[in-house]
């Protein structure tokens, strides 16, 4: 049997020895190294084909149509209760709920089912089904006539935002090189920001005057079939991933596509590549559902890996940021600004802006060290917004809705939008990306749709918990909003120490690797693989 060497980075992301790889005596055969290169395998290589760019923007219209789909609705909310009330029932704030939600509990069923989907049917043709599904909930919702119409509607879209969510950063994670497969995620992410800033500047370029009431939030929440369908035109000619194919014993298909995302390998390293993957990736697709779930919950690494995974992805979502990102306009109205709607769109490009800085730090400085700069980052800056809150005199949501009844008077208006920025930066520098990264690399072949499909589930519940929450606990929590917000710091301390103790850096390692080094224990514990 081979040995290989491979270099694993400490605790923070660096090489032991000061930069210097490290070299770790592996006692299987390392995955595509044949040992003698000084641990670089064809894949460690830092040039990459084009291709593998192309196909990660196909993939990444999924991410544009959820950053889209989700914030799309706050701006059709304003108008379309004319055109879904009748003599018998005008639209209530809790049918507005219901709508809202609805979408975040359709993305809860598509995230649960999409992995096991995944494993049977390809990853790619889960990208399909993802577009189906925004094509027909955005036709639905633009034909919508009543309440109930439009709830279907929106949980229609919510499936196909679950089922979106998880299986582009898969697909994208398996057609990766190592040494670039943080940065290629995270252009999802990119993609799901920018979707949430189009969301915006159309609920602003739709509105009344430019189309009467009732065009305007159908042709805002239409909108999102285009893409789906621009994208379905476009996968015909992108590939299936090398893993799945392999682990359906299609190799020749699978050494195909590895010399096209590689772009300049020669036949005997895509075979290395090959062999390596297919070290890590099981043949038997036979498990059956209870079997899957064993091997998720009796084998350490799979555990670690599905806590780990689920920890980031309900932090990412519980230390409160969707409720600036559905509820900002409101929020800005509610203390006295003008135009809440544009002040909004600060947050969301704010948003955006960070996570282009991820892209270009996660494979460099690693994911555990942007997190543990990051979190504490968003704790300081939600106290910083409580303190703004705790100064400002708050008007009733209602009353806040009226547009122009105010302006800024108070000094720490300002300060608000600046400290909630610098909250957004920090979150979307690190917790707002990174779970999706993390979700796709850290389960083993065999428990991959499973263990990312209870991830992406535990994303949504929590979701939709901090939607429907946010405006009863300003109202009802001690202290109003600066209450809630202390309550979201918080939240960020806890996890911050969780990631601390239980998260290993995987930077630059293969996604066969990572199994290994979850094998070995929590966090900085992991990082020996002897
Ligand atoms: O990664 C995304 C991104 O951070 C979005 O801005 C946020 O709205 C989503 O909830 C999150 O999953």
């Amino acid at each position: 049997m081979a040995t290989g060497y491979r270099s694993i980075p400490t605790e923070d992301g660096t090489y032991e020895d000061g930069g210097e790889e490290r070299l770790t005596t592996f006692t299987e055969p390392l995955i595509g190294d044949d040992g003698d290169n000084g641990g670089k395998g064809p894949e460690d290589s830092d040039k990459v084909g084009l291709w593998i760019w192309l196909l990660t923007l196909s993939a990444g219209i999924s991410g544009l149509l959820f950053g889209y789909d989700t914030a799309s609705i706050s701006a059709a909310l304003l108008h379309l209760a004319p055109s879904l009330s009748t003599p018998e029932h005008a639209v209530t704030t809790w049918d507005k709920s219901l709508i809202t939600s609805s979408t975040s509990l359709g993305a809860l069923i598509g995230g649960l089912f999409a992995g096991l989907l995944a494993d049977y049917m390809g990853r790619k043709g889960v990208i399909y089904v993802a577009d189906v599904l925004f094509v027909a909930g955005a036709a639905w919702q633009a034909l919508s006539n009543s309440v109930a119409a439009m709830v279907i509607g929106r949980a229609i879209v919510g499936l196909g935002v679950g089922v979106g969510s998880l299986i582009v950063p898969l697909y994208i994670s398996e057609l990766s090189p190592p040494s670039h497969r943080g940065r290629l995620v995270i252009i999802n992410v990119l993609f799901i920001t920018f979707g949430q800033l189009i969301a915006y500047a159309l609920g602003i370029i739709l509105s009344p005057p430019t189309l009467s009431q009732d065009a305007s939030w159908r042709y805002m929440l239409g909108l999102g079939g285009l893409p789906a369908g621009l994208q379905a035109i476009i996968m015909i000619f992108m590939p299936e991933t090398p893993r799945w194919l392999l682990q359906h014993s299609r190799r020749n298909e699978a050494a195909k596509v590895i010399a096209k995302v590689y772009g300049n390998l020669t036949a005997r390293e895509v075979d290395q590549v090959i062999t390596g993957i297919e070290a890590g990736v099981s043949a038997d697709t036979s498990d059956t559902l209870t079997e899957k779930f064993k091997l998720l919950f009796s084998v350490g690494g799979n555990r670690r890996a599905l806590t780990i995974s689920c920890l980031l992805q309900g932090l990412q979502q519980a230390c409160g940021f969707n409720s600036l990102m559905y509820f900002s306009a409101t929020i800005f109205s509610m203390v006295g600004f003008r135009n809440p709607t544009a002040t909004a769109m600060v947050i969301a490009g704010t948003n955006m802006a960070a996570t282009a800085v991820a892209f270009n730090l996660i494979d460099r400085l690693g994911r555990r060290r942007i997190l543990l700069l990051s979190i504490p980052g968003m704790a300081i800056g939600l106290l910083l917004c409580a303190l703004a809150f705790y100064h400002l005199p708050m008007l009733a949501p209602d009353i806040a809705a009226a547009p122009n009844t105010t302006s800024i008077t108070n000094p720490w208006s300002p300060f608000l939008i600046l400290f909630m920025a610098f909250y957004v930066a920090s979150y979307a520098l690190g917790i707002g990306a990174i779970p999706w990264v993390v979700q796709s690399e850290f389960f083993p072949m065999r428990v991959r749709g499973l263990g990312t499909g209870m991830a992406t589930a535990t994303n949504w519940i929590l979701n939709f918990i901090v939607g429907v929450s946010f405006l009863p606990a300003v109202e009802l929590m001690y202290g109003g909003a600066a209450g809630l917000f202390v309550f979201y710091a918080l939240v960020c301390v806890a996890g911050a120490l969780a990631v601390w103790w239980m998260y290993p850096e995987t930077k630059g390692l293969r996604m066969e690797e990572i199994e290994e080094v979850l094998r070995e224990g929590w966090g900085s514990a992991a990082k020996r693989v002897d």
